[in-house]
């Protein structure tokens, strides 16, 4: 199936991105909405979230994606399964985790997955990088107690700077790990193609 195109980055500070979603009525959109819930932060073409899916049934999994052509074409595939444990949100994460995570059935939060994530090299487009003290602190709200944080980054920099920001809110404990737990990402399998490292870690909420 050949694949859609679509811009490489987005500015999430873009005035256009600015408003924060409503969320949806989760009955409408999930068919068990009180399984355990995982949410893919950044979930790209989807892919990722389509496997998990097919794999645990008896959880549900929510991508949100800046970049809504990917997230159109994503909820297109997930629409041909037969179990309704699957959706993605075109969103940008920065505004509307809050009114997201806070319209879910409470307790239902159980791992999150942030994925080699847009780097913004330069230090003045920092802020354009996902994982802000304000994240953690929504995930820290959110999450059930022994809920997970996964993440992982080509960078160095970046997997260095997420742990940084996790590990310094009371709620999480990390540790580096070598293997993915779950399965590959598309990022993920291009950059083993390219043999080059990456960074992974994962965090459980206290
Ligand atoms: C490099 S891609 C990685 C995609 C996927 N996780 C993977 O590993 O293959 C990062 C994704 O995060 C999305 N993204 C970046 N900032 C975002 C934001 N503020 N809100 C939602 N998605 C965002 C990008 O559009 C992009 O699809």
């Amino acid at each position: 199936m050949p694949l859609i195109r679509v811009r490489q980055h987005v500015n999430p500070l873009a005035r256009k991105f600015q408003t924060p979603i409503d969320p949806p009525i989760w009955e409408q959109v999930f068919s068990q909405t009180n399984q355990p819930l995982h949410l893919d932060i950044g979930s790209g073409r989807g892919r990722f979230l389509l496997q998990m899916a097919q794999r645990e049934l008896k959880w549900n999994f929510l991508g949100l994606e800046i970049r809504e052509p990917l997230v159109t074409e994503a909820n297109r595939l997930a629409g041909q399964l037969d179990w309704q444990n699957l959706h993605y949100l075109f969103c940008n994460v920065n505004n509307s985790l809050e009114p997201i995570l806070s319209s879910l059935p409470t307790g239902v939060l159980q791992r999150v997955t942030i994925q080699f994530p847009d780097p913004w090299f330069k230090s003045r487009h920092a802020k354009r990088r996902v994982v802000q003290p304000q994240l953690v602190s929504h995930l820290a709200n959110y999450l059930v107690v022994g809920g997970e944080v996964f993440i992982q980054s080509d960078q160095h920099f970046l997997a260095t700077q997420m742990c940084d920001r996790l590990q310094e809110h009371p709620a999480f404990n990390g540790v580096w790990l070598s293997e993915n737990p779950l399965v590959p990402t598309e990022r993920e399998i291009a950059t083993q193609n390219k043999g080059e490292p990456i960074y992974r870690a994962l965090f459980v909420k206290r």
